[in-house]
């Protein structure tokens, strides 16, 4: 015997697949029953009591196979549905069973008839395999079990496991209480409770190891599994209140996710973020370069919103993390709230509404005028402006825009070279640049003084961009008719207490920063962030990266991935080349982008190499981020 001799055994149900056999089989012996569910449910409820030891697994069997009434002409159809039903984990990691065939073993408290047709596949021979197997009638009808096989009494697999007498260590590899039992008995060297399909508290507080998958437990053992890093050990974490889709999405696609329902403080995330590779914030989270230093394995950075000036995007890129952002996911909804404000404040709609909630009946029409007609400027006029100028059209609405950048007008929209020419006309103005820190009070007194008399201004942008003080001045003097702010200078980190000067103001609509806050929104910026954060983690992608060279590549078939980030400077790439050609590989595709600062190389060759090329790429002068992919 190998002294290194090791033995795999693996559970069957809710293990190698991702459902209890028997309660399948009810689903086909019952299926024209009018009382399936109600049984069915006593079915599983049985089972469970079983799985957790509550009560003996013989009685649990014998009641279970009498609610089945079963035939042996159905045992086809249940292998039918069982092939179709194996664990995701185990069905790609098929290589680990053929490999290591020898090592590996099935002890089931379930049957033979059903458990060897499907382990086969996986190169288990039914020798290998220990179950129950059931007993029938003359007619096919499983009416019991081999009472005499251990595997149908309680404790059944300690005894297994012990009359099977095996050399080496043994692993054993489950779901339930049943199969955990053999470590604390003492016949088990180790215990993995696999939570794939199911995670119950009795198994995973005792284990020795929790494996989300299989490829969890192979990398544990150092065995060959199908892909270069198991997903569970990824760890994402979404601060803000990030849309529930996002953690759905990840969490399918395997990676560890913890969610925080509001923002962090510096020294609060730098505290956090020391084992996280995914953060994803909103507007209100910093990413400063005090915790970008602290991000020891930090990959990417996402913001659930368009603004990106709160993420230190050059510290970042220094450090190989990748940014991602939503840019149009919410741009619609601003829009309609700047809309909606636009005519509420025109019409001086929720002072209206303010005297008659206190009791007051104020029917007038002093102030209040329809939009149609009336001039809108927009300052910045990028995504959100351009399409709230269509829109502002459609109502009937003059457009004048002015952006420092050179931008086509939409529609009938007028540009407009200055700022204040823009400001001299316009009946309301609306912000909409961009959060870049140079708007920093790019409205002020001045710019607020070369506004029409009486105009209305509204600020959905960003709240540095306003000087608050001059604001309130120019609404108590009458300069101004009214205002709609939803962003401020200062924001809470969540949801409470807040004071802003403009409180209490006539004709001021206050909103805390929801302009983008829809439900279609949070959940296109769900659907949308998540796929660039799994483009890139899963395969290098970085189209649309705000703060790295783009790269799309193509799909990553039958090879390995070298992916390589490193500063842009002279030498690099060549020393890259060379010692992928020392070590001969046989490359299948190189990409390359980059900026200024910046290589990104990914390298695609066949899977078969010298591992030792890892390390030696890894350690090239220069290298800020290596990584293998398959
Ligand atoms: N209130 C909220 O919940 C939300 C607020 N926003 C804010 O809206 C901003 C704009 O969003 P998008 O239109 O998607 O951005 P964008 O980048 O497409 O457009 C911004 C435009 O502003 C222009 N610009 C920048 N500085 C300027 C200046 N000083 N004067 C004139 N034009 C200037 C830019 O050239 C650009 O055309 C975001 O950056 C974000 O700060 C975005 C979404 C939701
Ligand atoms: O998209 C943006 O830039 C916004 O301002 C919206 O931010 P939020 O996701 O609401 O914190």
């Amino acid at each position: 015997m190998s002294p290194n001799k090791r033995n795999y055994i693996f559970d069957f149900d809710s293990t190698l697949t991702r459902v209890e056999a028997l309660d399948v089989l009810a689903e086909i012996t019952l299926a024209k029953n009018p009382n399936k569910k109600a049984i069915i449910q006593e079915i599983i409820d049985i089972t469970n009591l079983g799985i957790d030891g509550e009560i003996s697994f013989t009685e649990s069997l014998e009641k279970r196979i009498q609610l089945l009434n079963a035939n042996k002409a159905d045992l086809s159809s249940l292998v039918s549905a069982l092939k179709k039903q194996v664990s995701k984990s185990i069905e790609s990691n098929k290589a680990f069973f053929e490999e290591f065939a020898e090592d590996i073993y099935v002890i089931s408290c379930g049957f033979k008839e059903f458990i060897d047709p499907i382990v086969a596949e996986y190169k288990i021979p039914a020798d290998r395999v220990f179950a129950n197997t059931f007993e029938f009638a003359g007619d096919g009808k499983i009416i019991g079990f081999d009472v005499d096989n251990v595997l149908s009494k309680h404790n059944g697999k300690i005894q297994c496991l012990k009359n099977m007498n095996l050399e080496g260590e043994i692993q054993v590899i489950g779901d339930g209480y049943s199969d955990y039992v053999t470590r604390e008995a003492g016949v088990a060297d180790k215990f993995f409770a696999y939570t794939e399909n199911i995670s119950r508290i009795k198994t995973t507080e005792n284990a020795d190891h929790i494996a989300p998958n299989l490829d969890e437990f192979l990398y544990i053992n150092g065995l060959p599994g199908n892909i270069s890093y198991p997903k569970n050990r990824i760890k994402i974490l979404l601060l803000e209140n990030v849309h529930q889709d996002a953690f759905n999405k990840l969490s399918k696609d395997g990676f560890t996710v913890e969610t925080v329902s509001k923002s962090l403080s510096e020294a609060e995330l730098i505290e956090k973020i020391k084992d996280v590779h995914v953060l994803g914030i909103r507007s209100k989270t910093n990413v400063t370069k005090k915790v970008v230093a602290a991000a020891e394995k930090l990959m990417v950075v996402s913001a659930f919103c368009i603004g990106t000036t709160q993420i230190d995007l050059e510290a970042c890129k220094e450090k190989g993390i990748v940014v991602f952002n939503a840019p149009y996911s919410n741009t619609r909804s601003v829009v309609e709230l700047a809309i909606g404000e636009i005519i509420m404040l025109m019409r001086s709609v929720f002072q209206r509404s303010t005297e008659l909630h206190s009791g007051q009946w104020n029917k007038t029409a002093a102030g209040s005028r329809e939009v149609r007609g009336k001039k809108l400027g927009i300052v910045g006029y990028g995504n959100i402006g351009k399409q709230l100028s269509v829109l502002a059209e459609a109502l009937g609405m003059d457009v004048y825009y002015y952006d420092i950048e050179d931008t086509l007008a939409i529609g009938n929209a007028t540009k407009m070279n200055e700022l204040s020419e823009l400001l001299a006309i316009a009946d309301v103005v609306t912000l909409h640049v961009d959060d870049n820190p140079a708007n920093k009070n790019l409205f002020g007194e001045k710019q607020i003084s070369e506004m029409k008399e009486g105009a209305y201004l509204v600020n959905l942008a960003r709240g540095f961009v306003v000087d608050i003080a001059a604001l309130v001045v120019a609404l108590k003097s009458g300069k101004l008719a009214g205002a709609a702010v939803d962003v401020y200078p200062e924001e809470p980190s969540k949801n409470g207490e807040f004071y802003t000067d403009l409180k209490g103001l006539p004709n001021v609509i206050l909103t805390p920063h929801v302009g983008g806050s829809t439900e279609e929104a949070q959940r296109d910026i769900a659907d949308f962030v998540p796929s660039k954060i799994m483009a890139y983690m899963n395969s290098g992608n970085t189209v649309d990266a705000v703060n790295f060279p783009n790269i799309r590549l193509p799909r990553q078939t039958k090879a390995h991935r070298f992916l390589h980030i490193h500063k842009n400077v002279p030498g690099v790439m060549a020393k890259i080349n060379k010692i992928l050609a020392k070590y001969d590989l046989n490359i299948i595709g190189q990409y390359l982008s980059t900026d200024s600062s910046v290589g990104y190389v990914i390298t695609d060759l066949d899977k078969e190499y010298n591992k030792e090329v890892i390390e030696k790429l890894r350690n090239i002068e220069g290298t800020i981020k290596f990584r293998v992919l398959y």
